[in-house]
């Protein structure tokens, strides 16, 4: 549960469980550490734009990443249908501290369910053929929530205020780690990539994060997008400065200024990544929290009143049946 950054390239970890399965009190049983050090430059995107139409014709006749149908899949649920299922679901995991709130548990109980969840999810997508996966897992506006410090390190070593110390950036920060080595291990055909502002990250993960899409760039069987220290209008502004540069240099004048060329620079291009087609959001919450802001245009939205550590194959199932009877027109006309 508290996880400590005692030196910048260190990030340690230390997890506490419940004695007994719904027992109130809680015993320290385990301790990650982690370490390392670097930095990972902004990548530049070399792709060409994609936008509504053109965009269109590139994800029906497969040139985006993600598209076309995978070799290898199980038979979809009752009530599903290869050819309209989405190929880019993006998932708002929300709820996770309200999950282990109900439970007399610690935030960092919640995201360790959590990450089951998103587990389950990803095993799901590879069987059904969903394509990429992108999970808002920390966005740029978390960074205000609890970090543990020195006050902190003395409770927890005299054993009080154990249940209250609420250390979720470090634990979350630690919980990637420990999530992306284990991807890097598996040798899953899994691409892993992360989008964000990886220089808010501590350096340890920023050179684990860079070694897991090394290791990972070829497989293609789920492309996994994890949006770490992101956030809707962090991406528009880096575009926005990226090509304020471009006028700067004099390499583009300001009216060749147009949503391709904003397109272009966003990191989910940069990450070839498709527009996705379905987003959830788990939880009940009616919003988008800075996600995606203009990669949802034409994004079908699903809501579930689970909360994510809870959200499973019928919910996952619920919301592509909801995505089947969707009718996209991209603002254009009737199909
Ligand atoms: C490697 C990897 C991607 C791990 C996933 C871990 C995980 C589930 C992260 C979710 C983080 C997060 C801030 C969720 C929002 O729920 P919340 O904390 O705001 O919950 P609340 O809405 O109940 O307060």
């Amino acid at each position: 549960m508290p996880s400590l950054s005692l030196h910048p390239s260190y990030v340690f970890s230390l997890r506490s469980e419940p004695l007994l399965p719904n027992a109130p009190s809680r015993l320290l049983t385990s301790v990650f550490i982690s370490f390392t050090r670097t930095s990972r430059p902004l990548r530049v995107s070399t792709r060409e734009p994609n936008f509504t139409e053109e965009y269109r014709n590139d994800v029906v006749n497969g040139r985006v990443a993600g598209a076309g149908a995978p070799a290898r899949e199980d038979p979809l649920p009752e009530g599903l249908r290869r050819e309209s299922m989405p190929r880019h679901v993006a998932v708002i995991m929300d709820g996770n501290r309200r999950w282990a709130r109900a439970r007399g548990l610690p935030a960092a109980s919640g995201y360790e369910a959590g990450l089951r969840s998103l587990r389950g999810v990803v095993e799901l997508c590879c069987r059904w053929g969903i394509r990429v996966l992108t999970v808002f897992a920390f966005s740029s506006d978390n960074w205000v929530r609890p970090k543990v410090g020195f006050s902190s390190l003395i409770f927890f070593v005299f054993g009080f205020l154990v249940r209250f110390l609420s250390v979720e950036v470090d634990f979350l920060m630690s919980l990637f780690a420990r999530a992306l080595r284990k991807e890097a291990s598996n040798r899953r055909d899994i691409r892993v990539s992360l989008i964000g502002d990886s220089t808010k990250l501590p350096k340890a993960l920023q050179k684990l994060i860079e070694s897991v899409e090394e290791t990972t760039k070829n497989n293609s069987r789920l492309h996994l997008v994890v949006a770490v220290s992101y956030s809707g209008q962090y991406d528009i502004v880096q575009a926005c400065q990226s090509i304020a540069l471009k006028v700067k240099d004099g390499l583009i004048e300001p009216e060749d200024i147009n949503e391709f060329l904003i397109e272009k620079e966003l990191q989910t291009n940069c990450a070839q990544l498709s527009r996705p087609d379905l987003l959830i959001r788990t939880s009940g919450e009616l919003r988008l929290s800075n996600f995606f802001l203009w990669q949802l245009a034409y994004t079908e939205l699903f809501f579930a009143e689970s909360h994510w550590p809870d959200f499973g194959e019928p919910d996952f199932i619920e919301a592509l049946r909801s995505f089947r009877q969707r009718q996209r027109r991209y603002g254009g006309q009737d199909p």
